[in-house]
């Protein structure tokens, strides 16, 4: 790290009583609009206060001023095959007026460090901005994809959509966080990076609708689909916006949140969605790359697909990450580590695939290699990149951030820490 940490000020584990004080740092941080009642109703502080740390001016006996926050979610990430414990790094805010004096360096080694304490071998953000965390040691791990659909836009069929039934109504959290939920889950199942809520205040946000985020629009909608059962099958939370054109009615749809459990209800969904009366167009959510819907939509041209950083992994507990994850072939590799901020990472750990197991994945054991030459060396930020199966080792090594001692090795390895299912995670947290 580069920044020496500026003096005069002192890191404090959030009370009850400063919560407003927190909050107004990061309201300030991200020119965030004035709070109303509405809004606070709807959308509780959902940080847990022993995971939440502030930076404050060094006042000495007394209190100081808070000019620096952030505070972690504690997640499960889903990993290729497996799951870890996950530090999810949110609402970091510097006040303007103290930013580059190394408050966020500080904080960041705070974060680090408590994570590992509380055993927690991953930590995961969605940057601000995508400059900041890779100094920290947070790789790129996913991407998405959002559209803008026509109306109409024609979708290939599937077996067995026309048979679900639709129903049409106003966006209520007390009926239907429980069905978000559930379908959430169903629908990410296998996949990485699909992080789950975790805690009743994230589940009730994910279904919040105050008048502020509304920009014009109507109340939020919910469009479920149900199987004959009446098991729900897919949703999409989506917001209409009354516009009128020389031509007549050009409503945009937007969809904040879509889940299918299956393809018949991802076809039933966005049949639904993309025939809409007096609307124009459809824009997506957070979609990941291999979504159903862009293998259903005939024309993928139109909609310009545009690609965005998603996930940033940083491996905290190198050994217990990588063995918290499966592998897609088999694999027997000594990775050079480098890690400038925990030197537990540091070094040389191969990595051993067992036995495949019955869906031909393989999970791993990994342990120190002391003096071993590495066949792969890489900095733990380009692991962390690759964690998650959503970038190539060796796309990496072809830009110099992966170094090889020989091309087999790196073929290997590639291939192994590659994936069939797209990493993503389709709500910022
Ligand atoms: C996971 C999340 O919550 S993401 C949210 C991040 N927060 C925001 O974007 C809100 C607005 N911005 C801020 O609050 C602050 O400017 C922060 C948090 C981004 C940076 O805080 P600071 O205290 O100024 O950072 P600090 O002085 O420790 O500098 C850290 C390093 O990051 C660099 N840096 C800081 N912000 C940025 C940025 N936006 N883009 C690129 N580099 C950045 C600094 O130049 C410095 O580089 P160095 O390591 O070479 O010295």
């Amino acid at each position: 790290m580069t920044t020496t940490t500026a003096a005069g000020y002192r890191l404090l584990e959030l009370t009850a009583d400063r919560v407003e004080e927190f909050r107004a740092v990061d309201a300030m941080a991200f020119a965030e609009p004035a709070r109303d009642a509405a809004l606070d109703a709807d959308v509780p502080f959902a940080v847990p206060l022993d995971r939440a740390v502030a930076v404050e001016t060094d006042a000495g006996d007394g209190p100081g001023e808070i000019v620096a926050v952030h505070g972690s979610y504690a997640f499960t990430l889903p990993t290729p095959g497996g799951e870890v414990p996950c530090a999810g790094l949110t609402w970091v805010g510097v006040r303007p007026d103290h930013r580059r004096r190394g408050l966020l360096h500080r904080m960041i080694r705070a974060h680090l460090d408590r994570s590992l304490g509380r055993g927690e071998p991953v930590s995961a953000l969605f940057a601000a901005e995508p400059g900041i965390y890779g100094r920290f040691g947070y790789g790129s791990a996913a991407d998405h994809v959002r559209m803008t659909l026509p109306r109409g836009a024609a979708l290939r069929d599937v077996p067995g959509s026309a048979d679900l039934t639709v129903r049409f109504a106003t966006l209520d959290p007390a009926a239907h966080e429980g069905l978000v939920d559930d379908v959430y889950s169903a629908a990410g199942e296998g996949r990485p990076g699909w992080i789950r809520r975790g805690s009743d205040a994230l589940r009730r946000i994910a279904v919040a609708d105050p008048p502020a985020w509304r920009n014009g629009g109507e109340p939020a909608r919910i469009v479920t689909v149900r199987d004959a059962g009446g098991d729900a099958r897919a949703f999409a939370i989506v917001r209409r916006t009354q516009t009128w054109a020389d031509g007549g009615a050009e409503y945009p749809v937007q969809v904040r949140l879509a889940a299918a459990a299956d393809a018949a209800a991802a076809h039933r969904l966005w049949s639904v969605l993309l025939d809409l009366d007096l609307t124009s167009t459809v824009t997506t959510g957070m979609l990941p790359v291999d979504d159903p819907l862009l293998a259903l939509l005939v024309d993928t041209r139109r909609p310009v697909p545009k690609l965005t950083d998603n996930l940033w992994v940083r491996l905290l507990d190198v050994p217990a990450a990588l063995a918290g994850r499966r592998y897609a072939a088999p694999l027997d590799v000594v990775l050079g580590v480098r890690d400038a901020l925990l030197p537990g990472n540091d070094g040389a750990w191969r990595l051993v695939t067992g036995e495949a197991g019955a869906d031909g994945t393989y999970g791993a054991r990994v342990e120190p290699a002391a003096g071993a030459e590495p066949d792969l060396a890489l900095d733990v930020r380009e692991l962390g990149a690759a964690y998650l199966g959503g970038r190539s080792l060796a796309a990496l090594a072809a830009v110099g951030q992966v170094t090889a001692a020989r091309p087999d090795a790196l073929h290997r390895a590639a291939t192994a820490f590659g994936w069939p299912v797209a990493p993503v995670c389709p709500w910022v947290f």
